[in-house]
């Protein structure tokens, strides 16, 4: 749960001839291609795809681009120079035109069909030939993976235009999607979650699509209008793409026994996932059935981390369907995504997505995908009935796990090696009753103040206006909260008590793991409004302060920055659309 540091490498890679030595593709190596395809990739009209694991597939190139932004921090990961990033070359390929790109470098992409469950329940009919073979990677195309410093990387277009998945849409992303995902990724790594990373983001100059929005100061739950906004390729880089909608797509096939391929079809992706995602995990000597347990129990054990994680930050993923759940673990699809202000268990910003995807309650949405996740891994247990069992107890165990990780994690915030539920239970009360700041409380709790005041600072309403005996009961839960710490009474250093959880711990050393855990400055939706906004106008700068200011979410930055981007939500931007809540997210 720490702040994950940057690795640099040594610049290696100056310009795309020199990337096009890195590549290697692995995944259009090993998986099938879909037969039906097009050879030259000029397959962009929506159509059934029967089998095969990827269809080749050119990207549209977005016309007119222009650069916006990048990821320093991946670039240096990468050993990428800066200056890529706005040449000729590098900004073709990642806008989309792969018609010039080096050998060994494909001149045509790939996109994945997936299956999609909500909440644990399978959806067939979402294409429009109502059988599911026309779902999948409807505007993602990924162009190229490449083996840098014995990592694999793949990188994806997001808005790389129409793909057979598209179902009839335009196969685009506009800015203000593409600016929310692209900070958003990178954000969450600095805060040390797992996720896909950006690594570009290039804009239209002349291209625009219809999306329906919000007018001004709308509070409707619906946006009201349709607007015209400019279309924007962001591409963000992760081990691998799979997806858990992806396995099922494959297991539901094996299941029915679709077509003659179909069980071999499933092996292969689930053997590439391992080579993929978790090849230091699982040995490749293990038989088949081995390595399909094994990638379970990691699988859940990443999982519930990754929520944990998520809930550490007040990250609510608003749409978590298995199709949006990375198969690897990490964070997937910042669609209609956003960072808590006030704390409130049912805190969901995507008004299409329904309580069952709300801030805490996404431990269970989790277990929903992981029950997914094993159902479609079940095909290829059919012979060994005992490994059958074994994963339906792991299944059976998720929220047990779940429930520890969470426990871990609130002790953590607490900066307490130990859960203690009565504590939390009427912090959980307090917080609800007051309310509070999710993001500051937790900060300013890392200060270990003496007393309430410097709490306040989090707080959207006066005691005085809440329920009787609030201020005292603050005071009182703060008293426990310190005597459980074993910093009741003293400033300086700690003494062992005998209520304490701990050994004698210095208080800076407190105060520094609290700060590493709970973060000073979170990507929230007022702040990004404003950044995509003058995005729309071609001035980028607000969008790269954020970059620069939500890179680094645990220091404690400039007084400047501080009174800016440390604050409470303002009382106006309650209830507004696309600022509070919001339907459409692409
Ligand atoms: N403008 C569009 N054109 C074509 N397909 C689209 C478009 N918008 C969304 N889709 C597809 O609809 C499905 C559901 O959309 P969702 O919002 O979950 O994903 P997304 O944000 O596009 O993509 P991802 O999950 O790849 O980040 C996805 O399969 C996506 O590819
Ligand atoms: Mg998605």
């Amino acid at each position: 749960m720490t702040n994950q540091l940057s690795q640099q490498t040594p610049v290696t890679v100056e310009t795309v001839d020199d990337l096009a030595k890195l590549v290697n593709y692995s995944l259009m190596d090993t998986l099938n291609s879909d037969p039906d395809a097009t050879a030259n990739g000029d397959d962009h009209a929506p159509r059934q795809v029967f089998s095969g694991h990827y269809v080749p597939v050119k990207p549209t190139p977005i016309e007119n681009p222009e650069y916006v932004a990048h990821s320093s921090n991946l670039f240096a990961e990468l050993g990428f120079a800066d200056s890529m990033a706005q040449s000729a070359n590098f900004m073709s390929l990642f806008s989309g035109d792969l018609s010039n790109v080096p050998e060994p470098m494909s001149k045509v992409g790939w996109a994945c069909g997936y299956a999609l469950s909500i909440f644990g329940t399978e959806y067939i009919q979402q294409c429009p030939f109502r059988t599911g073979n026309g779902y999948g990677d409807g505007r993602a195309v990924s162009v190229l993976e490449a083996v840098i410093n014995d990592k694999r990387w793949e990188m994806q277009l997001k808005g790389g235009g129409r793909t057979p998945y598209c179902r009839g849409a335009d196969g685009r992303a506009v800015l203000r999607s593409s600016v929310r995902e692209f900070l958003a990724q990178e954000h969450m790594h600095a805060l040390g979650v797992p996720t896909s990373r950006s690594l570009s983001l290039y804009v239209s100059k002349t291209e625009t699509v219809q999306r329906p929005w919000y007018s001004e100061g709308s509070n409707a739950q619906d946006p009201d209008q349709m607007i015209s906004e400019a279309v924007a390729i962001s591409t963000r880089v992760a081990p691998s793409f799979i997806r858990v909608g992806q396995l099922e797509l494959f297991g539901r096939r094996a299941r029915t026994q679709e077509h003659p391929q179909a069980m071999a079809e499933l092996e292969l992706l689930m053997l590439h996932l391992i080579d993929r995602e978790y090849a230091d995990v699982i040995d490749q000597k293990l038989t088949n059935e081995q390595k399909v347990l094994l990638l379970a129990r990691e699988f859940r054990s990443r999982l519930t981390s990754l929520i944990a994680n998520w809930i550490r930050v007040g990250y609510c993923q608003g749409n978590f369907n298995s199709d949006n759940c990375a198969a690897g673990g990490f964070t997937l699809d910042y669609g209609p995504f956003g960072f808590c202000d006030v704390f409130n268990p049912q805190y969901q910003p995507w008004t299409g997505g329904g309580q069952h995807f709300a801030f805490l309650n996404q431990g269970v949405a989790a277990e929903r995908n992981f029950l997914m996740f094993c159902t479609a891994l079940s095909p290829l247990l059919m012979s060994t009935p005992d490994y059958l069992e074994q994963l339906q107890q792991l299944v059976d165990g998720f929220a047990t796990e779940m429930q520890t990780k969470m426990e871990q994690m609130w002790a953590a915030k607490l900066g307490l090696n130990t859960f203690d539920a009565a504590l939390f239970n009427e912090l959980e009360t307090l917080m609800l009753q007051t309310p509070v700041d999710y993001t500051i409380f937790f900060r300013e709790l890392s200060s270990l103040p003496d007393d309430i005041g410097p709490l306040k600072k989090s707080f959207y309403r006066d005691l005085a206006q809440g329920p009787q005996g609030l201020e005292q009961r603050w005071s009182a839960w703060l008293v426990q909260w310190q005597t459980l710490l074993g910093t009741e009474g003293n400033s300086t250093m700690l003494i062992a008590d005998e209520n304490a959880d701990t050994q004698p711990r210095n208080r800076d050393d407190i105060i520094a793991q609290m700060q590493r855990v709970n973060p000073k400055f979170t990507l929230r939706e007022w702040l990004l409004v404003p950044a995509y906004q003058q995005a729309s106008v071609g001035n980028y700068a607000l969008v790269r302060e954020l970059q620069k200011v939500m890179t680094q979410p645990y220091a404690e930055q400039s007084q400047e920055v501080e009174d800016k981007y440390y604050r409470l939500k303002a009382s106006e931007f309650f209830g507004v659309g696309g600022c509070s809540h919001l339907s459409c997210s692409s």
